[in-house]
């Protein structure tokens, strides 16, 4: 045996991550569902000669018309996004006596951190833990469950591979359907380093008995739209979320091996003068085969920074061709995104987890279609 061999290995990532077992995968549903037909963007292709701009053409359709689509091909290995899975099931194996010790500030409308029963109290159906960008405006791994702590590099690393992959490219991607001059405008709105609310979830939906998904009327999360730029799902193969159709239908949204599921949000939609649909969706409790299952869930919350004024885009030859900036309602006061995003947790936390979130729902209550004013804006949210 050489010296070289006998040496001891240095730690490196790949021995940190054999500290877990992989997250394993779950059959697909032997159910036949009426799923929706999405377009999938293969984002090997945005570099090659007019590769962006035919990713662009290809999104059209979905981005006003559906709001959702998937993404694949965006430079992590199946491994990393199964490593991410693994550190989801750690968190959430954890005793609650240690995972509220970490519990999002939900009395001032702080989504970063732990929700689940314990530190708030509703009847929510899903827990979560929220991991903000990794910039100096938020604390670090101190705020985490150990699970976190442990992996801190290899969170920041994903996020950041996600952020340079995905969410700057489809930027890109939005900047060219809407023919801007800088196809950088959106980039140039989400800057990694500049504060902003985007978070990193690791999100689990426990299987339930079949007594409370009746009360419940089958569902695991009410229908609502999103609030920042765009959503980022990466799914075990648990079907569950739907997205209501334009024909007033709620169609299945298939988990599909190596894609991401993406969907636009407010926000985006605003700056888009509401050009592009924020796709109303929500959580089926899952088809007979899957639903004695946990459903776990790791996704993107993308959100322009914080300094960015909620208004819509100038010079959009597309948006002038659609007659969009004729239908639009002058606004006095200017606003922030930090504002807004503010605004709309403090009334998803007043509104719509503390009256009915879906999980349990309000015994008898018909879930209705509400409409509100945050910060001036109109919105709808479902009870
Ligand atoms: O779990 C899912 O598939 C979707 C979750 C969702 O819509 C949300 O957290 O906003
Ligand atoms: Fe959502």
């Amino acid at each position: 045996m050489s010296i070289i061999d006998s040496q001891p290995q240095a730690p490196s990532a790949v021995t940190t991550k054999k500290l877990y077992e992989p997250y394993s995968t779950t059959p697909e549903t032997t159910e036949s569902l009426d799923w929706a037909e999405l377009v999938n963007l293969d984002l090997s292709t945005f570099d090659h000669p007019g590769g962006k701009e035919a990713l662009s053409k290809q999104l059209k359709y979905a981005v006003h018309n559906v709001g959702f689509f998937y993404v694949s091909n965006f430079g992590l290995s199946q491994e990393e996004v199964d490593y991410q899975f693994s550190i989801g099931k750690q968190i959430f194996d954890l005793p609650l006596s240690e995972k509220v010790k970490y519990g999002a500030d939900t009395k001032a409308f702080s989504y970063n951190g732990y929700t689940g029963p314990a530190n708030h109290q509703t009847n929510i159906s899903y827990v979560l833990d929220n991991i903000p960008k990794f910039t100096s405006h938020f604390p670090g791994k101190e705020a985490h469950p150990r699970p976190v702590q442990d992996n801190w590099d290899t969170i920041e690393h994903f996020a950041k591979a996600i952020h340079r992959n995905v969410i700057e490219r489809l930027l890109v991607i939005f900047a060219l359907v809407l023919e801007l001059a800088d196809e950088e405008y959106f980039v140039k709105r989400h800057n990694y380093e500049t504060r902003g609310e985007d978070h990193l979830r690791y999100m689990l939906y426990t299987a339930r008995d079949k007594d409370v998904n009746k009360k419940a009327q089958e569902l695991y999360s009410t229908g609502h739209t999103d609030l920042g730029s765009i959503t980022l799902l990466f799914r075990q193969p648990v079907a569950g979320l739907q997205v209501l159709n334009n024909d007033g239908k709620y169609r299945w949204v298939r988990p599909v091996k190596g894609t991401i599921t993406v969907n636009i949000a407010d926000t985006l939609s605003l700056l888009s003068g509401r050009y592009f649909k924020s796709s109303i969706h929500r959580v089926s409790v899952p088809p007979a085969d899957q639903r004695h299952l946990d459903r776990l869930g790791v996704l993107f919350f993308i959100r322009p920074n914080n300094n960015v004024l909620v208004e819509v885009v100038k010079d959009s030859p597309l948006l002038k061709r659609e007659g969009v900036y004729e239908s639009l309602e002058e606004r006095k006061d200017p606003l922030d995104v930090g504002t807004w995003v503010k605004e709309r947790q403090k009334h998803i936390f007043k509104n719509v987890y503390d009256i009915t979130d879906a999980g349990q729902g309000k015994d008898g209550q018909e879930r209705d279609e509400l409409e509100a004013e945050v910060a001036g804006i109109k919105i709808k949210y479902w009870n």
